[in-house]
């Protein structure tokens, strides 16, 4: 039997539904999640560990790179066989994709959660657990690098992003699809994820901001950023890759203060590119500096900028990351 180590950090998968006030809140020990779910046993020795038990707005880059070295930590042991990390749904895709850069591929490492709190009628989360044990214990998830296993699907953490509030298909890969799938008898990887930017570091940079453009948008929120030390800006740019004109000197003072420029669109799909060339438009802020991230979302482009910082402040060197898939 393979060992699988359950890390447990909190989310709905560890919350129950207070039937007076009818808002969901953790429950006293999120370890007792497997509970409900004694056909672990028939895949993997599982053992579990309490990290946390927070819900995901509450998580910090400090909480993330530590999660990040007690994985590695883990995953070095000739015991361990593979992880899954129990999360909240809301800023999943961030700690996936961040263990994704900072792993070794290898063991497999799954990401899970649930969009029903563990009393709720048609709870998601014991499934999802026991498809992300099976995952973690197959031959087929090895060497594949973070993965993301819910509502029967299994994603890349490169691609995934939560897409719906509350529908417990949430999880999709934009362009892609998932990689494979699960059914009652077979895990299932359809196509091999890419390899990938690998960042070796044991800890994120906190002070990144994520900026959103919209239309006739100036560059007051930039300023703002840099009058209090930002060390990166990530710019979730329109269509293309695109600002409204007003923003632009914001860039220009931050580039000329050498602190990284990111850009992504805010478009669901696709890639940004140097094609518009008028004021704003994304040809001119290539030739300024700005680093063009290569079809991540905002919050990944964040997390991105966040881990390639612990290895280098220099944009010239951080361009090879966003360069990467
Ligand atoms: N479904 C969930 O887990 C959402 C919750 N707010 C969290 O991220 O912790």
């Amino acid at each position: 039997m393979k060992h699988i180590i359950i890390m447990t950090t909190g989310g709905t998968i560890a919350m129950i539904e207070d039937p007076q006030t009818q808002t969901v809140r953790p429950v006293a020990n999120a370890a007792d999640l497997t509970h409900a779910v004694p056909k672990l046993a028939e895949y993997a020795t599982v053992s579990v560990e309490a990290i946390s038990n927070v819900p995901s707005p509450h998580l910090t880059p400090a909480m993330m790179g530590e999660l990040g070295r007690a994985v590695l930590e883990r995953l070095q042991r000739d015991d361990v066989d593979g992880i899954v990390i129990t999360h909240g749904t809301d800023t999943l895709e961030e700690t996936a994709y961040y263990l994704d850069l900072i792993l070794p591929p290898g063991k497999p490492v799954i990401v899970t959660g649930a969009m029903r709190s563990s009393n709720e009628l048609g709870a998601d989360g014991p499934l999802n657990l026991l498809n992300s044990v099976r995952a973690a214990a197959s031959k087929e998830a090895h060497g594949q690098g973070v993965l993301v296993v819910f509502n029967d699907d299994i994603h890349a953490a490169r691609f995934v992003t939560k897409t719906h509030t509350s529908n417990v298909a949430t999880f999709q890969s934009p362009t892609v699809g998932p990689i494979g799938f699960l059914d009652k008898r077979t895990v299932q990887i359809r196509h091999v994820p890419k390899p990938h930017a690998h960042i070796p570091v044991d800890d994120l940079v906190a002070e990144v901001g994520l900026l959103k453009m919209a239309v006739g948008m100036d560059d007051l929120l930039i300023n703002c950023l840099l009058d209090h030390g930002t060390k990166g800006i990530v710019i979730e740019a329109l269509g293309a890759g695109n600002v409204p004109p007003g923003v632009v000197p914001g860039i220009k003072r931050a580039l000329a203060q050498d602190i990284p420029v990111v850009l992504v669109s805010r478009c669901y799909n696709g890639i940004v590119q140097d094609v518009y060339g008028y004021e704003g438009g994304g040809k001119q802020l290539l030739d300024l500096g700005v680093l063009f991230s290569n079809g991540l979302n905002g919050q990944k482009a964040r997390i991105k900028l966040m881990t390639a910082l612990r290895e280098t402040p220099v944009i010239a060197d951080l361009s090879k990351y966003f360069d990467q898939e």
